[in-house]
């Protein structure tokens, strides 16, 4: 695993990272950090080489996934987890509204990519569908998930966006939407059907913070 970036040896570590430049499920945490302003160093896990099978990696993530957060003898392994850590960590700026119900909206949008679209696009996943069908039925596999997803989500979006996913505040909701929509140009999902959702990713994309937690961005990135 290459490591890149400062290194901090006091018993107070800076925050690590094991990120792949791809991944989306990374791409949640790294948008979260950047914009709560965290400083922390990235460790690139090469996910296109297998690299989350090395019995190096196993010990620090028995799932074999990334991200993975360690803040000093803390390990945590799964993005939506982390997500939530930093928010408890760091409540400020926060990643939910102030609103109980959008609170819980903002929730409800979040898990509903994180549980019901992406695990479907997971590289093991499709790797399974093209043993099983080819390699088109992996392609087809990929975009029929994420459109059927994000039928529900434009729907469910409609009463509620403004700029955002919710009104005009920025939430965990929107950083899980970007990373989702990368992955539906990635396996080129034709958009047209959500205007909505094409019209939040462009204005989240635009911000500052996002843009820094791009797959481009990243010490690891190679084009795909
Ligand atoms: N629930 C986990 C899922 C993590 C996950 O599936 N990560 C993908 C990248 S987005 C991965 O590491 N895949 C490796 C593989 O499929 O071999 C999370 O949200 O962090």
């Amino acid at each position: 695993m290459k490591k890149t970036g400062e290194q901090q040896p006091s018993t107070t570590e800076k925050i690590k990272l094991y990120s792949f430049c791809r991944s989306s499920c990374s791409w949640r945490v790294r948008i979260a950090l950047a914009y709560k302003g965290i400083p922390y160093e990235y460790v690139a896990v090469d996910l296109a080489s297998g690299e989350q099978f090395s019995e190096d990696f196993k010990k620090l993530n028995a799932f074999s996934t990334v991200p993975v957060l360690v803040d000093n003898d803390i390990v945590i392994a799964d993005s939506f987890a982390i997500l939530e850590y930093l928010e408890e960590k760091y409540p400020e700026p926060s990643l939910f509204p102030a609103d109980i119900r959008k609170k819980a909206l903002v929730r409800q949008v979040v898990n509903h990519i994180v549980a019901s679209i992406q695990p479907l696009q997971n590289l093991t996943v499709l790797k399974r569908i093209e043993a099983l069908g080819g390699p088109e039925e992996r392609l087809k596999w990929a975009q029929h998930f994420i459109k059927s997803g994000f039928e529900a989500l434009e729907l469910l979006l409609t009463a509620e966006a403004g700029k955002y996913c919710f009104g005009e505040e920025f939430t965990m909701a929107d950083i899980v939407l970007v990373p989702q929509l990368g992955n539906a140009e990635r396996f080129q999902v034709d958009m047209t059907n959500f205007p909505l959702l094409t019209k939040i990713g462009e204005a989240v994309s635009a911000l500052p913070y996002v843009k820094e937690a791009s797959p481009q961005n990243q010490p690891d990135f190679v084009t795909f």
